[in-house]
Order: structure tokens, then C-alpha cells, then sequence
């Protein structure tokens, strides 16, 4: 409720209006019958002049209640709209915030999720609570005073009528929110699968999955439809139920006014004005159960947004550090790494100096900790104890941007974003230009693909970068890695979709172009690296080797393991 409250404050004078009008517009709804009430003694008085001026009263209160009504609505979707977008942009602007460790917490579908739907449910609850919410208590109240002073005599029909309507709808409205708790999640799992299936259609179509796919989905959309029609069933014996509820009650009341007609005449009169206040009573009570089982739903998204409004960053800079020009110098003293909510180390006591422009690989089995290690450079995570340092900086008293411009890291998965080749290389360095571009791609072997198209940088890459094959996007990524030439260079993994000869060229041109930086390249293949300065041997998450290739195969069994089976694959090695 907090972060909504915040998130309203900007919209003080707009909520003041909209409020304003529904006051408005609930006043001329209870203030109806009683005109009419008016129109109808004076019709039979047969006093035509006030039934002409009542008349036109009615008229005039249904002006102003429309009028209020369109003046509400204005104010409420500003209001609603407003406080939307802000919650959007200041979700956004936190999770940049957020270290990888806390995007993979929440899952990046999760959190887009959070922004999205959760937010659109709020739209629709601030939306509701401004045109429906407010108007409700006021109607119930005004309308129960009103029926009860209308006809004094028959209070007892007015609160037995209530009594049975509240107790019925709570039956009825409570079962319909375990339903729509049950929709909401099925919605939620018919998205994560038509999603899964969808990205992954080449893996769906070559196992040949698509009657397997369309039969899961196919039972959750059935179970959805059902939920739904459960729901509908509920709403259609509800109001029928509460219809004649109402309808009893208005029914017991001409009774007994008919009854005592002779002894109250004005009775006569009043009565259609107390239907009247019957009828907005049980309407009341109908669309504000109905609404705020709408508005549980609202209530789970905000808990879900508050939750990232509370995660406090794992990873934050220290603010008053100076921007410095690092250099490439790497050192990590007992670093051990452990994954939020696991128990097993991922890295274990991890020691080491990299010298400025020293070419380091790492090598290990799949597990052993390679990727865990590289991340720690680029702070995405910190160690869970130990220190990473940084031309000679420790990361924790490092400033944000000297670490950005000095570390470049290239995912094992190539992640390109949909605009243009230039648009993604410029995320290597905001500021670069043609001829940085080229520099890029000549370096990466990107060159001579990305020459072929008649637009050069300028052409476009897809969503999920589609229009490219897995080399191609590799050697991006790598150009974006290389573009601002980087005084660290991290290399996961990142040319195992280029063919030998590729991969040849890029380590030759990394060496002559960036003779200077340190390069960190892990690698599957031991002959990627085979040429490294110095070779890290990790086995379960600790370095259990360090050394060029020719002392590693006589000191360490574990790499001369690893080389020897390679070597029995038929590797190039
Ligand atoms: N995000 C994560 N959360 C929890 N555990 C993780 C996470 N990422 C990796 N691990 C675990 O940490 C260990 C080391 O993983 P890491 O990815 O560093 O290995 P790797 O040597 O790079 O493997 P590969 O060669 O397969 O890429 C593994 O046991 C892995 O299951």
C-alpha cells in the first residue's frame, strides 16, 4: 500500500477531482428518487406546475450526474494511466540496479512480468478504485438512510433484504476468488508454455514434439476454459439469486404499502422512490463484492511489485570512488564463491596474480567452475569471502564506470539486441565510430559478413537476433567485446561456433591488435588455448594447475587427462 500511496502523490489535485466528481455523481443517483418521489405526489395532487418544475429538476440532477461521470473518468484514467507508467519506469530503473545474482533470483521472464501484467493490474485497481470503490460506500450508505426515511414503517424490509443479500454474497463471492486466484495462475503457465514452445520451435519441430506440445498446452487452455465456465455458472446463479432477493423485498414492500394505503395515502408516492433505494442498495452490495474480489487481484500484483521495490542489490559501488584508468593486472586473494541458496562451493580458495597483458586460459571440466571464476572479474557477483582485485583496486572500492571500461566480458551464449549491428557494437563503447567499427570486425572475423550487406553497421538485427547463425552472432559479440579496447578481455567459451580457421585468425588478430590487454579465455577445447601464457587448471571449483601447456602436462594428471581424451576424440589438439 506504501509504494502505491508514494506513487499517488503526484496525482494529489487529479485524485482530488475524480473523487470529487464520483461524490457528485453517487449525490444526483440518491437524490433521483427522491424527485421522482416529488413528480409523483404532485402528479396525483394533479398539480401540473410541479410536475413541469420536479420534471425538470430530474432532468437537470441527470445532466450533473453525466457531466460528473465524464469529468471522473478523465481524472481516473489520468490518474490511473500516470501512476502506471511511473511504477513501469521505476521498476525498470531498479532492477538496473539489481546484480545478475539478483536478476536470476527473480528470473528475467518474472521480472518482465512484474512490469508488465502486475503493473497493468494495478492500472486497473487504482482505475476500479477511483470510479467504482469510492462510489460504492456512499451509495450503500445514502441509499439505505434514504429507503429507511422514504418509508419508515417498513425498515425491517430494508435490513432483512441487506442481511441476506451480504450473506449470500459472501458465499458466493468468496468461492469466485479461489477461482480467480486458480485463472491467475493458469493464465501465468499457459504463457510459460506457449512461450517455451514457441522460442524453442527448432528443438520442438527436430524431436518432432508438436503433438507432445499441443497436447500440454491443450490441457491447459481446457483447464483455463473450464475455471472460466465454473466462474461464469457462479455469476449466473448469483444474480438471479440476489435478483430475487431484491425482488421479494420489493414485492413484501407494495404489499403492505397497498395494505395500509387508506391510513398512510402518501405511501402511495414514496413507494417507487424506495424500490428505488432497494434497488441501489442490492447493486451496491453486488458490484462492491464483485469488484473487490477484482481488487485481490491487484492486491497479489502489488505484493509482487513491492518485492522488487524491497530487493536490496547485492552488488552496489562504492559512490565516492574516483574514476580511474585501471590497468589490466588481475589478482584474486582466497576467493570462494557460493551460489545464493546453494551449499557447495562453486569456487573454493582461489588464488592468483595476472600480470597486465598476459594471456591466461582456463580449462576444466564442465562444472568445474570456469564461468563462476570470469564473473567474478566484472563483478557480477562478489566472492562469499576473499578479494578480487583490479589493477590492483579492490572491486569493492571500485568505481563503476573505471571497471566498465576496463573489463570486457563475452558471454558463452552470444546476446545481441534487436536494432542495428552499430547500435549493439556501441555498447562496447558509446562514442565509437566507423572506423572503430571495422577495427572491431576486422579483429573478430565479423568483416567479411557484415561488408556483404549493402547497409554495412546500419543492418538490422531481429528479435533474439534471428537473422544471424550462431558463428555470426559469436563474432559480434566478440566485436563488441574488442570495440573499446578493453585493458581486460574475458573470453567464455565464446568461439566455439566458429570453425578452426575462424578461431585461428581471431586468437592471431587478438594477439597483433591487442597486444596489450589481458586476455582470459576459458575454453571446452584444450587447443584453443594451447598457446596461452599461462594455462588455469580448475577441478570442482579449485585451481588445481597453473603453467604453460608443456609444464602442465608434466605437473598437472588432471590436464594431461583432459588433453589426452580430447586427443582421442580426434580433437584438433
Ligand atoms: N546461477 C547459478 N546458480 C546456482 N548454481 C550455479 C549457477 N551457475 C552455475 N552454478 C553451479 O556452479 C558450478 C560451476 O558452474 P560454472 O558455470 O562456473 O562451470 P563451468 O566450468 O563454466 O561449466 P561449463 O564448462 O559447462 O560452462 C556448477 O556446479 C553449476 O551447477
Amino acid at each position: 500500500m506504501q509504494i502505491l500511496k508514494e506513487h499517488a502523490k503526484p496525482y494529489r489535485r487529479e485524485i482530488f477531482f475524480s473523487i470529487l466528481a464520483v461524490m457528485v455523481m453517487a449525490g444526483a443517483s440518491l437524490w433521483q428518487p427522491r424527485l421522482l418521489q416529488q413528480v409523483m405526489k404532485a402528479i396525483i395532487a394533479d398539480n401540473q406546475h410541479q410536475v413541469l418544475t420536479n420534471g425538470i429538476a430530474l432532468i437537470t440532477l441527470a445532466v450533473i450526474g453525466l457531466i460528473a461521470g465524464v469529468i471522473n473518468t478523465i481524472f481516473a484514467a489520468k490518474v490511473s494511466q500516470g501512476i502506471a507508467a511511473d511504477l513501469r519506469a521505476n521498476q525498470y530503473r531498479k532492477i538496473q540496479s539489481f546484480s545478475y545474482g539478483n536478476i536470476e533470483k527473480f528470473s528475467a521472464g518474472n521480472l518482465v512480468v512484474r512490469m508488465t501484467n502486475d503493473v497493468n493490474q494495478i492500472q486497473q485497481l487504482v482505475m476500479m478504485f477511483l470510479q467504482t470503490l469510492t462510489r460504492i460506500p456512499i451509495l450503500f450508505v445514502g441509499a439505505f438512510i434514504l429507503a429507511l426515511i422514504t418509508l419508515p414503517r417498513l425498515w425491517w424490509i430494508v435490513i432483512l433484504m441487506v442481511i441476506l443479500i451480504v450473506l449470500s454474497s459472501q458465499v458466493v463471492f468468496k468461492q469466485m476468488g479461489k477461482y480467480f486466484a486458480k485463472i491467475q495462475k493458469l493464465i501465468d503457465q499457459t504463457n510459460t508454455l506457449a512461450k517455451e514452445s514457441l522460442q524453442g520451435v527448432r528443438v520442438v519441430k527436430s524431436f518432432n514434439q508438436e503433438e507432445n506440445e499441443t497436447a500440454r498446452f491443450t490441457a491447459n487452455s481446457d483447464e483455463l476454459a473450464r475455471v472460466n465456465t465454473t466462474i461464469g455458472y457462479l455469476f449466473s446463479t448469483m444474480i438471479p439469486m440476489f435478483m430475487l432477493i431484491s425482488y421479494v423485498a420489493i414485492g413484501a414492500s407494495v404489499w403492505f404499502v397497498g395494505h395500509g394505503v387508506v391510513a398512510h395515502p402518501d405511501d402511495l408516492a414514496a413507494i417507487t422512490s424506495f424500490i428505488s433505494y432497494l434497488m441501489q442498495i442490492f447493486f451496491a452490495i453486488m458490484i462492491g463484492g464483485m469488484m473487490s474480489t477484482f481488487a485481490s487481484r491487484g492486491f497479489v500484483s502489488l505484493g509482487r511489485i513491492k518485492a522488487v521495490f524491497e530487493t536490496t542489490p547485492d552488488v552496489t559501488y562504492a559512490p565516492d570512488a574516483p574514476e580511474v584508468d585501471l590497468s589490466g593486472d588481475v589478482t584474486f586473494n582466497q576467493v570462494s564463491f557460493t551460489y545464493p541458496g546453494d551449499t557447495q562451493p562453486a569456487l573454493a580458495d582461489i588464488s592468483f596474480q595476472i600480470k597486465a597483458g598476459e594471456m591466461i586460459g582456463i580449462v576444466g571440466a564442465t562444472g568445474s567452475g570456469k564461468t563462476t571464476l570470469a564473473q567474478l572479474i566484472p563483478r557480477l557477483y562478489d566472492p562469499t569471502t576473499g578479494d578480487v582485485l583490479v589493477g590492483g583496486v579492490n572491486l569493492k572500492k571500485i568505481n563503476e564506470q573505471s571497471l566498465r571500461q576496463a573489463v570486457a566480458f563475452v558471454l558463452q551464449r552470444a546476446i545481441l539486441f534487436s536494432g542495428k549491428i552499430s547500435d549493439n557494437l556501441r555498447q562496447g563503447k558509446s562514442d565509437a565510430t566507423l572506423a572503430d567499427f571495422q577495427r572491431a570486425a576486422d579483429i573478430a572475423q565479423a568483416a567479411e559478413f557484415v561488408n556483404r550487406y549493402e547497409d554495412g553497421f546500419d543492418h538490422l538485427v531481429e528479435e533474439r537476433s534471428a537473422n544471424f547463425s550462431g558463428g555470426q552472432k559469436q563474432r559480434l559479440s566478440i566485436a563488441r567485446g574488442v570495440v573499446g579496447a578493453p585493458k581486460i578481455l574475458i573470453l567464455d567459451d565464446s568461439t566455439s561456433a566458429l570453425d578452426a580457421r575462424s578461431e585461428k585468425r581471431v586468437q592471431e588478430a587478438l594477439d597483433q591488435e591487442l597486444a596489450g590487454t589481458t586476455k582470459i579465455v576459458i575454453a571446452e577445447k584444450i587447443s584453443s588455448v594451447l598457446h596461452a601464457d599461462r594455462i588455469f587448471v580448475l577441478d570442482e571449483g579449485r585451481l588445481v594447475g597453473v603453467g604453460p601447456h608443456h609444464e602442465l602436462l608434466a605437473t598437472s594428471p588432471i590436464y594431461r587427462e583432459i588433453y589426452e581424451t580430447q586427443k582421442a576424440k580426434g580433437g584438433d589438439n
